[in-house]
């Protein structure tokens, strides 16, 4: 719709570390048909090739409904919430085995995480999720994420993995979200009912034109293109690119992450790590102070670094793990602003002393900094 700004367009997708794929139920299951695992298969390919070079990718992949379907031999997709969450159960477990008999072909590991929108809203799941996530992340192992549909209502209904995977790029803080679909991209009108629309090529995420166009959903997923632009100005939120693009593409994710102009580009108003910093910023209420030493805040401020325990000298407040607490020097000038890893209790225990002390002192490791520094803004 218009020219995109410097660094935020195509080159983002070749230089980024950390993607998340985000594959529709059309797709997966090809227009009703069963899991098309040969598709599955390239899919898979495509990802190993990413994480050779380097690029960490996590998986969001719908179908479980549409595949538990096929499964139970239902023709329709049904309306009554306890239905879809059968069909669910039945077709997640096809979904798991699939990635993994697939992922096993390039000897790599892959997990099922089963989330709600609810489970990443509440900060200490938040934290909990994000911790694992990370985990599997650094062991080179692929999360495979799907809506964890036996617990919602509203998400089965409307097909809202879109809006998952988005906050799974906020929490990850990935650097793109590509959203594989049966369409080649966003286009100015719903292409299965006009003939002549045409594609979007690239656009702001945040340009309120782009859901007059999105339309409604689709037959098997639901969602359709409006929950994938409001998924892509979720991720724009911590900086992220997002792709609409076709999975039939032969290649396509390894062929948009070399910075190939295919599908829809919608990018972010900021630089990335403005937005993620100004998105962290903007997120919660401060429930506590930690007084820093002088260390501590150079490190803080010079390096960017963590906050480790050792650099506390004294904590307020009445904060949870997950909370956000604001970091002052020593004279009380705020330094910086994050989620806390301890509760308060925990925190004085910590406080002074070193990261391999923790276990000792508590019982057990929450993690070895008090904030991450993924998870700090200095302000
Ligand atoms: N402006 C549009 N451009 C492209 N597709 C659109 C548009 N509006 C509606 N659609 C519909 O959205 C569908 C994709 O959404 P959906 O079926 O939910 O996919 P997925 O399962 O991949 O999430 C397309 O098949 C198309 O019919
Ligand atoms: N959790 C549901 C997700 C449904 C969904 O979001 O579908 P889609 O719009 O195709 O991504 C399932 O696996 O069927």
């Amino acid at each position: 719709m218009e020219s995109h700004e410097q660094g935020m367009g195509r080159e983002a997708l070749s230089r980024a570390r950390r993607v998340v794929v985000k594959i529709g139920s059309a797709l997966l299951t090809n227009d009703g048909r069963g899991l098309d695992e040969a598709a599955i298969g390239g899919w898979v390919d495509q990802i190993a090739e990413l994480h050779q070079q380097g690029v960490e990718v996590v998986l969001v992949s719908s179908g479980a409904v549409a595949a538990g379907m096929v499964r139970l031999g239902w023709q329709a997709r049904p309306s009554a919430v306890h239905e879809l969450q059968a069909a669910a159960a039945v077709g997640q477990n096809g979904l798991t085995q699939c990635y993994e008999q697939h992922f096993a072909r390039h000897d790599m590991l892959t997990a099922q995480i089963l989330l709600t929108h609810d489970d990443l809203s509440n900060r200490k799941r938040y934290l909990n999720a994000l911790s694992a996530l990370r985990t599997l992340v650094e062991m080179r192992v692929v999360p495979v994420i799907n809506e964890n549909d036996t617990v919602v209502t509203d998400e089965i209904r409307f097909g809202d993995n879109d809006t998952l995977g988005a906050l799974v790029a906020n929490l990850l803080e990935a650097d793109a979200l590509l959203l594989l679909t049966d369409q080649e991209g966003l286009f100015d009108a719903d292409p299965r009912h006009n003939p002549n629309a045409q594609m979007i090529a690239e656009g702001r995420a945040d340009d309120p034109r782009l859901a007059a166009v999105a339309g409604s959903g689709g037959a098997l997923g639901r969602g359709g293109m409006s929950t994938k632009v409001r998924a892509a100005k979720l991720a724009a939120r911590s900086g992220a690119v997002t792709v609409i693009a076709s999975g039939r593409q032969p290649g396509v994710i390894t062929r948009l992450i070399s910075g190939e102009a295919l599908g829809t580009l919608l990018h972010p108003e900021q630089a990335p790590m403005a937005a993620r910093k100004r998105w962290l910023a903007g997120q919660l209420q401060v429930r506590g102070t930690l007084m820093l030493d002088a260390g501590a805040v150079k490190v803080l401020r010079e390096k960017g670094s963590s906050l480790l325990p050792v650099g506390v000298r004294g904590v307020k407040g009445t904060f949870k793990r997950g909370d956000m607490v604001v970091c002052v020097d020593e004279q009380g000038t705020p330094v910086a602003k994050g989620l806390v890893n301890y509760g308060v209790d925990e925190a004085r225990l910590l406080a002074g002393q070193p990261s391999h002390q923790i276990e000792a002192i508590l019982g057990y490791v929450e993690a070895h900094e008090l904030i991450h520094r993924d998870n700090l803004v200095v302000i």
